[in-house]
């Protein structure tokens, strides 16, 4: 498993979020050992580290450098489950992205309905802001649903939608995107005002690649993508990661 990334908790200096992902001293639990894998996933879904050995993982969920600020319920190992269609469409995008310098790093893949309702409970807690000034300076975090940045039945639940971003295939540094993965405001969405042309070309070499293997972006956040054909349109899963 690939070196984990924590945000520091200061306030980012513009009004554009810092765009690297912001490292910390400590290393998440995800450093710590390799990743033991349960194997009992259900029928029809894979580890996205085994069918696509190139890409780089950062599953913030499963440590504390998230908007929440812990470990989100059903994250039980630092892991990327997708459904085997979402996942083989996903290593095409690579294979692309690979013959022009990039690699995949994924964020977020299938995500238990428990940890929805993790989000849907933190919402509600309004003094807890530990998160705010990286991750939601601009939204009430009560908002964040009904402004469409969190969603309480997740496309993600459903297996084929993944939250990623592009890293240099030679360093493993993440392309400018205008924003971290996971910023929940305005800025994050495709067209934003406010980024460079070359923040503005980094979205859309990503969302250009993902299109072409089958993906469908989401408009108000340039990381979060989902298989058109998706295997389980209508079914919301709630097996751990593990
Ligand atoms: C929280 C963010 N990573 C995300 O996935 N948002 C969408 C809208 C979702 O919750 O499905
Ligand atoms: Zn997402």
């Amino acid at each position: 498993m690939p070196k984990a990334e924590t945000p520091k908790a200061e306030k980012p200096k513009t009004e554009t979020p810092k765009t690297e992902t912001p490292k910390t001293e400590t290393p998440q639990p995800a450093d710590a050992a390799p990743v033991a894998k349960q194997r009992r996933l259900p029928k029809g879904f894979v580890y996205a580290d085994e069918a696509i050995p190139t890409a780089r993982f950062h599953i913030g969920y499963y440590g504390d450098g998230n908007f929440v600020g812990e470990r989100i319920d059903g994250y039980r190992a630092p892991l990327a489950i997708l459904t085997a269609e979402a996942a083989q469409a996903l290593k095409r995008v690579e294979e692309d992205l690979e013959r022009q310098g990039y690699a995949l790093k994924i964020y977020d893949a299938y995500r238990p309905q428990k940890a929805v309702d993790h989000f849907i409970r933190w919402s509600k807690d309004v003094k807890d802001t530990r998160m705010k000034e990286i991750y939601y300076p601009q939204v009430n975090k009560k908002d964040l649903f009904k402004l469409g940045y969190l969603a309480s039945k997740s496309g993600h639940s459903r297996g084929s939608t993944v939250d990623l971003t592009l890293v240099d295939a030679k360093t493993g540094e993440e392309a400018d995107m205008g924003g971290i993965v996971d910023f929940l405001g305005p800025v994050s969405s495709h067209g934003a005002k406010g980024i460079t042309q070359a923040q503005a070309a980094n979205r859309k070499r990503l969302k250009q690649a993902m299109e072409k293997r089958g993906f469908k972006a989401y408009s108000k956040e340039w990381w979060h993508y989902t298989l058109a054909k998706e295997p389980y349109p209508k079914k919301y899963f709630d097996f751990d990661v593990a």
